[in-house]
C-alpha cells in the first residue's frame, strides 16, 4: 500500500511562494521517485492572508494544518507593516498564533558549513571548517509572548519575558536526546547572570541533565555566545536555549554557512510539525528569481524526515550537496552566478531521479549537463 500524507501548505509573503514552488517540485520528484503521496492543501498567512481575510491567520487555515500530517510554510512579513510600527494587526502575529495554536514548542535549527561552500562565509576557513551544530530553540513562550503595552502618552512600552518550569523541561528533554544522537554536548545559553527567567531555565536544565548523565552539559552568557559562534564555532554540539536568543543567534549562525538561504528548520509539538525555512519574507527579492530555495527544500527533507519517508529524505540532501558541490548557486552564494531560484529546484529534482535510475515518468525536463 502507498503511504499518503496530508500537507498543509502555507507560503505567505515576499520570497515564501517561491521558495515554496521549488520545494513542492523536489517533494514530489522524491515522492514519485520513492513511492507515496503527497496532498498539498494551501492555505493563507501573513500579509496575504491580512489582505485577504483582514486576519492574518484565518481559521480555515489553522483548521487545515490541525488536519494535516504536517505543515510547510515559507515566510511572512511585508515592509508595509515593518515600516509602521502603530499598525495592531500585523503578518508575524500569525506565525506566533500558529506555532501556539500546534503547540510547536521545539524549533529545531541544523548549522554547518559545507566544504564547498567555505570561502562564500565571511569567517576564516580555519575557524568555520568542520563546524556541525543544531540548536533547540523554545518557540511558544518567553518575551514573544508575553504580555506587551504602550503607555497612553505612547512614551514607554513594555514586553513581559516569563518561562514555565514544564516549558523548559519539555525541549531541554529534546534537546538532550538529540545530543546524545551526536556528540553527548548540549550547551544552555542564558542570560543568567541578569534575568531571573535564565536563572529559572539553569535551575530546569540542571535537573533535566540528570536524566542524561552522559551528555555534558555547560552554560554560556548570550553576550558571549554571540561571540564565540564566530570565534570558535567548532565547541558547540547542540545548543539549547529560549525563543528571542535563538531567534537571534540562529540568523547570526547562519553566517558560517555562507547565506541564511541554506538554512532549515522543523517546528516541531506533542500532536504537530511545522516546516520552514529560518529566514524572513525577503521582501527586497520578490519575483526577481534570487532567493535560495535551499533552505526551505531541506525544510522539506525534514518534514519526509518527520513522516518516516527517510530514503526520499536522504536523496534530497543528497541532491542538494550535489547542487552546492556543482556550484549551481543563486547570487547569496556567487555574486557573478547566472543561475535563478527554479534552477536550484530543477537540479536537485534532476538529481534525485537520475540518481534512481527515473523509475517514473519525469516531470521535469532532464538535462543530463545539469547532473554530476
Ligand atoms: N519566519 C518568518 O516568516 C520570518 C519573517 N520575517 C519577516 O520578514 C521580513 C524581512 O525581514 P528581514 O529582517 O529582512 O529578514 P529576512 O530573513 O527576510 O532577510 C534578511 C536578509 O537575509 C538574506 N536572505 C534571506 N532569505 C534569503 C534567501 N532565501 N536567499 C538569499 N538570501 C536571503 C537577504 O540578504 C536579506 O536581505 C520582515 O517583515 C520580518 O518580520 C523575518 C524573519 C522570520
Ligand atoms: C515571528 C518571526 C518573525 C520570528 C522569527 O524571526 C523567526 O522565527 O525566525
Ligand atoms: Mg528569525
Amino acid at each position: 500500500m502507498i503511504n499518503k500524507y496530508n500537507i498543509a501548505v502555507l507560503p505567505g509573503d515576499g520570497i515564501g511562494p517561491e521558495v515554496i514552488h521549488e520545494t513542492k517540485k523536489v517533494l514530489d520528484a522524491a515522492a514519485q521517485t520513492y513511492v507515496f503521496q503527497l496532498q498539498y492543501h494551501e492555505a493563507l498567512i501573513g500579509a496575504i492572508a491580512i489582505d485577504e481575510t483582514n486576519d492574518p491567520l484565518p481559521q480555515d487555515t489553522l483548521a487545515k494544518c490541525k488536519a494535516s500530517d504536517a505543515v510547510l510554510f515559507g515566510a511572512i512579513g511585508d515592509p508595509k507593516y515593518d515600516n509602521d510600527p502603530s499598525a495592531k494587526i500585523r503578518p508575524e502575529q500569525g506565525l506566533l498564533a500558529l506555532r501556539k495554536a500546534l503547540g510547536l514548542y521545539a524549533n529545531v535549527r541544523p548549522v554547518k558549513a559545507y566544504q564547498k561552500l567555505i570561502d562564500k562565509s565571511p569567517l576564516k576557513e580555519s575557524i568555520i571548517q568542520g563546524t556541525d551544530m543544531v540548536i533547540y530553540r523554545e518557540l511558544i513562550s518567553g518575551i514573544y509572548f508575553g504580555d506587551k503595552s504602550t503607555s497612553a502618552d505612547g512614551k514607554s512600552a513594555v514586553d513581559i519575558c516569563s518561562y514555565y518550569q514544564e516549558e523548559i523541561e519539555c525541549i531541554a528533554r529534546l534537546a538532550f536526546k538529540a545530543a546524545r544522537q551526536r556528540n553527548n554536548k548540549v550547551t544552555l545559553i542564558d542570560k543568567a547572570n541578569v534575568l531571573e527567567t535564565s536563572r529559572l531555565w539553569r535551575k530546569v536544565v540542571k535537573t533535566i541533565a540528570m536524566e542524561f548523565p552522559e551528555v555534558e552539559l555547560d552554560f554560556i552568557f548570550v553576550d558571549n555566545a554571540a561571540m564565540q559562534l564566530i570565534l570558535n564555532p567548532k565547541q558547540f554540539d547542540v545548543i539549547l536555549t529560549e525563543n528571542m536568543f535563538g531567534d537571534i543567534i540562529s540568523d547570526e549562525a547562519s553566517v558560517i554557512g555562507g547565506s541564511i538561504g541554506l538554512l532549515p528548520s522543523a517546528s516541531v509539538g506533542d500532536e504537530s510539525a511545522l516546516f520552514e525555512p529560518i529566514h524572513g519574507s525577503y521582501p527586497q527579492a520578490k519575483g526577481l528569481g534570487i532567493a535560495n530555495p535551499i533552505a526551505s527544500i531541506l525544510s522539506g527533507a525534514m518534514m519526509l524526515e518527520h513522516l518516516g519517508e527517510h530514503d526520499a529524505a536522504e536523496a534530497i540532501q543528497d541532491a542538494v550537496l550535489h547542487c552546492i558541490n556543482a556550484g549551481v548557486l543563486t547570487s547569496d552564494l556567487d555574486k557573478t552566478s547566472k543561475f535563478i531560484t527554479s534552477d536550484i529546484g530543477d537540479y536537485i529534482c534532476n538529481h534525485i531521479k537520475y540518481r534512481t535510475g527515473y523509475r517514473y515518468k519525469d516531470t521535469i525536463p532532464y538535462n543530463k549537463s545539469t547532473i554530476i
